[in-house]
């Protein structure tokens, strides 16, 4: 039996694990859960999988789920702790009676209790791709040090995993990292509409159901641009040898080219129930509740190469990488301000590439470009560039008029 924790387990991928954890009772147990708001759905949760803990990270939140606990729980019966200080929410990462650490906290939020679990050497099902975007270096060198297991379940990230050679991580004679792009809701939507692009527009996203943030992040390819410096850090590949391509059907999850000219792909139905499957059981195998694929009934498997003219934000993800030093953190932390902004409705769709650009020149043409080199100077570089971003939707707003 295996003790699981969740971060973000109200959200899709939160949703999900706990669906897949339902199936297999006598294997996984749920110890901690953890959320920002939802009390409602945290309460469900709370029903049925009686976790030992609940970190609400939001105080009245956890304020009004003390208070229903207390009504619904009987004296005497077994009641959740339920804690809400951040370091106490972190620390629920690396509580010793955890074997599996689910990091599935939306943005940087995520980052202190992904890092307590790196740093207790826990297996950790990473999720959260802002984490290692903003603190990649100091993340992996903690996985190193710690011992830790980093398992994706990103599903390209997922797809490379399985597709690699067991044990050799880099692997050996891989030319290439080839990660598929969906190319989202406006792949082929008239490029000079959008401007009137609206939230739930960009919220619909053509086969995946997740939640708002990386749905927009899917719209503008900035997604699939925060995945190449995702899994440049987790495959030790240079950006140079990860290609996107990509695949409206997302059928296929991501490639890994060798030298002798195979290429072995990954392949099911969209749902994150298979890696979230795949890395719980890892290195076996358990049922995921998803269907196989019915290959008589897919309508032809297309690709094409990405269009960086319509989608700057995979253009600047490559451009951060390249650059090195803190760009890749700011781009993530302008991306978390621009997107928050447009799903405010204070700036349009076509704006959040704009204000991200903005942002990157002013720092790299300034003289605080360098990676921080610990976890605390990551939070305070990211605090800092989300202020630059903060300043930049105000400036698009005023423009806007
Ligand atoms: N959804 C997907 O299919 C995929 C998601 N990912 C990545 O996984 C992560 C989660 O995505 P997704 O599940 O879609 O996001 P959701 O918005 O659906 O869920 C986010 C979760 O994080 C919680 N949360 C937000 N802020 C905090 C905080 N400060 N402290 C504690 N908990 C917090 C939310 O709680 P509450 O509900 O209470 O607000 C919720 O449980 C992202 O990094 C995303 O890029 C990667 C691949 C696929
Ligand atoms: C499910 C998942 O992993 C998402 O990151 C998904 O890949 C988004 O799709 P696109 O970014 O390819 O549109
Ligand atoms: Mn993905």
């Amino acid at each position: 039996m295996k003790s699981v924790s969740i971060f973000g387990s109200t959200g899709s991928i939160g949703q999900s694990t706990l669906a897949v954890v339902r199936l297999h009772p006598k294997h996984y147990r749920v110890q901690s859960l953890v959320a920002n708001a939802q009390v409602d759905v945290l309460w469900a949760q709370i029903q049925e999988f009686h976790p030992r803990t609940v970190g609400v990270a939001d105080p009245a939140a956890a304020a009004r789920l003390r208070e229903r606990i207390a009504e619904q729980i009987p004296d005497g019966a077994l009641r959740p702790e339920i804690v809400d200080q951040p370091a106490q929410i972190a620390a629920l990462a690396a509580e010793e009676s955890v074997d599996v650490v689910v990091a599935a906290i939306v943005g940087v939020a995520g980052l202190a209790s992904t890092w307590a679990a790196v740093r207790a050497g826990k297996q950790v099902l990473l999720a959260n791709k802002e984490s290692l975007v903003a603190a990649g270096q100091i993340m992996m060198t903690a996985v190193a040090e710690s011992g830790a297991t980093l398992l994706p379940i990103d599903s390209e990230h997922n797809a490379i995993f399985q597709c690699l050679p067991v044990g050799e991580q880099p692997a050996k004679a891989v030319d290439k990292l080839i990660l598929t792009a969906s190319g989202g809701p406006f792949r082929t939507h008239p490029l000079e509409r959008f401007s009137e692009i609206t939230v739930d527009e960009a919220c619909r996203h053509p086969n995946w159901s997740m939640g708002r943030k990386i749905s927009v992040d899917s719209a503008t390819m900035m997604n699939k641009g925060l995945e190449v410096i995702e899994a440049s850090w987790l495959f030790g590949m240079p950006a140079s040898r990860i290609d996107v391509i990509v695949h409206p059907q997302s059928v296929i999850h991501s490639m890994v080219q060798f030298a002798d000219g195979s290429v072995l792909a990954q392949l099911g139905l969209p749902d994150m129930r298979t890696p979230i499957a795949h890395a719980l059981a890892w290195p076996e195998r358990i049922e995921s509740g998803v269907a196989p694929l019915d290959f008589t009934s897919l309508n032809g498997l297309h690709f094409h190469a990405p269009d960086c003219e319509r989608f700057p934000c995979l253009r600047l993800a490559y451009a951060a990488i390249e650059s090195g030093g803190n760009a890749p953190l700011v781009l993530n932390a302008a991306n978390e301000v621009a997107v928050a902004a447009f799903l405010d409705g204070r700036i349009a769709f076509n704006d959040i590439s704009r204000l991200i650009e903005a942002v990157m020149n002013l720092v790299q043409s300034g003289t605080r470009t360098a990676a921080p080199e610990s976890i605390e100077a990551v939070l305070d570089e990211n605090e800092w560039a989300r202020a630059m971003a903060d300043a930049a939707v105000i400036r698009f707003e005023n423009s806007r008029g």
